[in-house]
């Protein structure tokens, strides 16, 4: 049944980000703009007779109980006391721990789509509610529109930059967000921006030198994509970025790029595929 099949989870670029302040329980506050990309995992869903929720495809590394997609479902049966079950499916294409928010968006998939096809009719704020308590990056995803995000991220406002084609380029090692968000010398007191500042292009990513400083394959993927285009981390990396106006300029130089990293060529997207899945719904 193609209604339960190919649910996309796509990944985000922070198109810039800057740290403002904290909050007095440690957590940053963010600006950032999130834009999704044509890169996605993709979810399955089949019905079970009991109420269980099961995992078929478990990550390396990721205990199932701890795995954001049973972590969503759990939420809306504990939400809802929905008595149903689900064996979920993720075929994962996205590298984890790239900054690109693969698990976050694999949460939201599961919550945007597990509320149609349950048809539990939580509205769109109540799946943010659960959304946020899976992680900051989650409620993006459910929104599933470019925005200009706040708080922890959280606070979101649509926007619609330009959507370029982008060379991302997956260095072979993952950061660790929290001993990023961590280090001694980041900056903490980034003057808050405006989204006409974004817009005009004069915001970067405050977690570029603590970044580059303690992952030297961050630091040697920047240098080699600088070499083709203006070079950008997102999120807390490790991925980075340039973009592009033309595919085939991409395509030129994630071939170029491709003898010494994995490499991947999207388009951006100010619109997620997500809406789109659950539109046929509909
Ligand atoms: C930096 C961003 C930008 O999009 O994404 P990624 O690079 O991870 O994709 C996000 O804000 C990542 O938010 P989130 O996904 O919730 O972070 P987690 O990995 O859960 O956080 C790990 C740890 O980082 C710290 N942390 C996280 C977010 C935040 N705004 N302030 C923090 O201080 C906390 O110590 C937290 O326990
Ligand atoms: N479904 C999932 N997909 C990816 N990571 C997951 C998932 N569930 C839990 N995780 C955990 O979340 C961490 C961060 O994942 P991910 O969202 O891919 O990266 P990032 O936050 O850097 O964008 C992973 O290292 C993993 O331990």
């Amino acid at each position: 049944m193609t209604e339960l099949e190919n649910w996309p989870a796509p990944a985000k670029l922070n198109l810039m980000l800057r740290i403002v302040g904290r909050r007095p329980d440690g957590y940053h506050l963010l600006q950032t703009v999130f834009q999704f990309v044509d890169w996605a995992d993709s979810l399955h869903f089949r019905w079970r007779d009991d109420d269980q929720v099961v995992l078929a495809t478990p990550l390396p590394g990721v205990p199932p109980d701890r795995d954001l997609t049973v972590r969503a479902a759990r939420a809306l049966q504990r939400l809802t006391g929905v008595r149903r079950g689900v064996e979920i499916r993720l075929d994962k294409r996205l590298p984890m721990g790239g900054g690109l928010g693969g698990g976050s968006s694999d949460a939201a998939t599961v919550l945007v789509a597990l509320n149609a096809l349950w048809g539990l009719g939580l509205s769109e704020t109540a799946l943010l509610e659960v959304g946020v308590e899976l992680g900051a990056d989650v409620p993006v995803f459910i929104k599933g529109v470019a925005a200009w995000a706040e708080g922890v991220g959280e606070r979101l406002t649509p926007v619609e930059p330009p959507q370029p084609w982008y060379v991302i380029l997956v260095p072979p090692c993952e950061v660790a967000t929290a001993a990023v968000f961590g280090a001694e010398d980041l900056t903490r007191n980034s003057p808050p921006a405006k989204i006409s500042d974004f817009l005009a292009g004069l915001c970067g990513n405050d977690f570029l030198p603590v970044v580059r400083r303690l992952y030297p394959q961050v630091d040697a993927a920047l240098a080699d994509l600088a070499r083709h285009g203006q070079p950008r981390l997102t999120g807390t990396g490790a991925c980075v970025y340039a973009a592009f106006p033309e595919r085939d300029r991409a395509e030129a130089v994630a071939a170029a790029l491709a003898r010494r990293w994995r490499v991947q060529v999207a388009r951006g997207l100010n619109r997620s595929p997500l809406l789109d899945k659950l539109a046929q719904l509909r």
